[in-house]
């Protein structure tokens, strides 16, 4: 029987209390192996391991020494490709076409990004006058931060995991991951290319379990923790915002979302038609940048309708080694009930179901799984919960609109602001609505194109602060100025 073991100071260790979990696979809802479950003891190991190696070789290596070494992390991913594919798909059911296009390349290009930017980014400097003549040179000087707690999701799991520990090694700092239960494979592996490269041990540390009264809430208030990255629901957010309260310990918060996509009669129909798909199914639509809330020009509505629902029901579902497979199941039978709750409450609310709804018959072998069917929804009240609750699953709704204004105002009427997406060939328009959006990301004719330079974050309940490019040296970076006389 397979087991995930916690890694700590480099070597792979069970929990004291003997404690593990199921880890199933959803595609079948077979028995992957068995992780254990940190306590306390496992938090305060790897914390202080974390702690030890800020005062090894680790805390005393150069910048260019670091940054080679996590460059060399990205080219052992690479080389061990086909490993976190298989441990990644097996996690979380999803198809290889996917994982072998966005979740593994990205768990590389994560390190190797946030090395570059830190090796070209220059600090400030001011050069003042003094009252005798010879002036004061400022300058801006950054250390690590120290031990990071970083608590990751279930859906992209290496992508967003590394997402987070790529610029915090960059920085100097040494982490402590708490992968989310439902998928603890790729960050346990990780711990093999970390080894295998000299990663000092204790500089990245992987600990299992739940959240509330396990690994999750024992990391994120131990006082040993200097700062905390999170990715996930908005309220686990907020607990977890609480617990970094004490001892005021700083916060990078990557939430939820209910994105809007708008789609204008002069889009490029076929354009606007692959992206939305894109952003609904993709990952049986268990992406936070995904579109749940359509809204198109009337003149194009049921045209819109008609061919996103031909799409959906082009969908292939099924094996993730198999090529033609491009939809998956949602990542776990419990995620499944939440969604179908949904289903259900879409038709309590009025919704005409354009295709979907259900689960499909997947046959004998697959059935057991977290199978659902891609869904559209038009005729929902725009205070309907199903048009205003994170679902996080392979639906949407879709709604005419008539002026840019409308469409603006309907797009912006959530809680959440973290992405959307403009479909339309005028560009004046398009930069125009893109900054009347109140989100942290605009995609105009394209969707989940991400040059990691660029800042990445929500605006109101979809986060706080801003990761990617130098944005994310305010977070994983304490900045000092030093005044010297001349
Ligand atoms: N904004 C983004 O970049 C982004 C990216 C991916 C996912 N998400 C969001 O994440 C959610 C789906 O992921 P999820 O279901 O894993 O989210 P979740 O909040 O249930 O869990 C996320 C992580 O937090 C841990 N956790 C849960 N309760 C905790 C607690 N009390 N203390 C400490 N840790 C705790 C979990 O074990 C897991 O590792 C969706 O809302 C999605 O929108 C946001
Ligand atoms: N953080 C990123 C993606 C988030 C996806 C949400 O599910 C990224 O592309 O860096």
């Amino acid at each position: 029987m397979k087991e995930f073991k916690h890694f700590i100071n480099g070597e792979y260790v069970g929990s004291a209390s003997g404690k593990t979990f199921e880890n199933r696979n959803p595609v079948d809802n077979s028995l992957i192996g068995m992780v254990h479950e940190a306590g306390q003891p496992e938090i305060d190991a790897a914390v202080a391991a974390a702690r030890a190696a800020m005062k090894g070789p680790w805390g005393k290596m150069t910048q260019t020494a670091r940054i080679d070494l996590l460059n060399r992390v990205a080219d052992r991913i690479n080389e061990r490709f086909e490993e976190f594919l298989e441990a990644e798909c097996k996690d979380t059911g999803k198809p290889r076409k996917v994982a072998s296009h966005i979740d593994i390349p990205r768990g590389a290009a994560n390190f190797k990004a946030f090395s570059e930017t830190l090796a070209n980014h220059p600090t400030e400097a001011f050069k003042m006058d003094t009252p005798d003549g010879r002036g004061a040179l400022n300058y801006g000087h950054r250390k690590p931060k120290g031990v990071i707690a970083v608590v990751s999701p279930w859906n992209l799991p290496l992508l967003l995991m590394t997402f987070k520990v790529g610029p915090a090694l960059a920085c100097g700092n040494t982490v402590v991951v708490k992968p989310s239960e439902e998928t603890p494979a790729t960050a346990t592996l990780l711990g093999v290319v970390m080894n295998e490269c000299g990663v000092p041990a204790g500089v990245y540390n992987v600990v299992h379990g739940y959240g509330g009264d396990s690994a999750g809430e024992f990391l994120t208030s131990h006082k040993g923790v200097d700062a905390i990255t999170f990715t996930g629901e908005t309220r686990t957010g907020e607990i977890i915002m609480r617990a970094a309260s004490v001892g005021l310990r700083n916060i990078s918060m990557e939430c939820g979302g209910k994105n809007p996509g708008i789609v204008f009669a002069d889009c490029d129909m076929d354009k606007a038609i692959e992206g939305t798909m894109r952003s609904a199914f993709v990952n049986c639509g268990q992406v936070c940048l995904g579109t749940e809330r359509v809204y198109v020009e009337r003149p194009i509505f049921e045209e819109f309708v008609r061919r996103l629902k031909e799409g959906a029901e082009k969908l292939k579902m099924g094996r993730p080694e198999d090529k033609a497979v491009d939809f998956g199941p949602l990542v776990s039978q419990e995620h499944k009930e939440k969604v179908l709750s949904y289903y259900r409450l879409a038709v309590e609310e009025g919704a005409t179901v354009v295709t979907g709804g259900g689960v499909p018959d997947m046959g004998e072998a697959l059935n057991a799984g977290a199978w659902v069917e891609p869904t559209i929804w038009t005729g929902l009240a725009d205070d309907s919960r199903t048009v205003n609750e994170e679902i996080f699953g392979p639906c949407c709704h879709i709604r005419p609109f008539d002026t840019e204004e409308e469409a603006i105002a309907l797009a912006n009427d959530t809680d959440y602001g973290l992405a959307a997406t403009i479909w339309t060939e005028n560009t004046t328009r398009a930069s125009r609505v893109a900054e009347a959006m109140d989100v942290g990301l605009a995609w105009v004719n394209s969707w989940f194109l991400r040059d990691l330079r660029t800042a990445f974050g929500g605006a109101k309940q979809s986060g706080i602060g801003r990761e990617g490019g130098v944005h994310g040296l305010e977070f994983y970076t304490e900045l000092k100025n030093v005044c010297i006389k001349l």
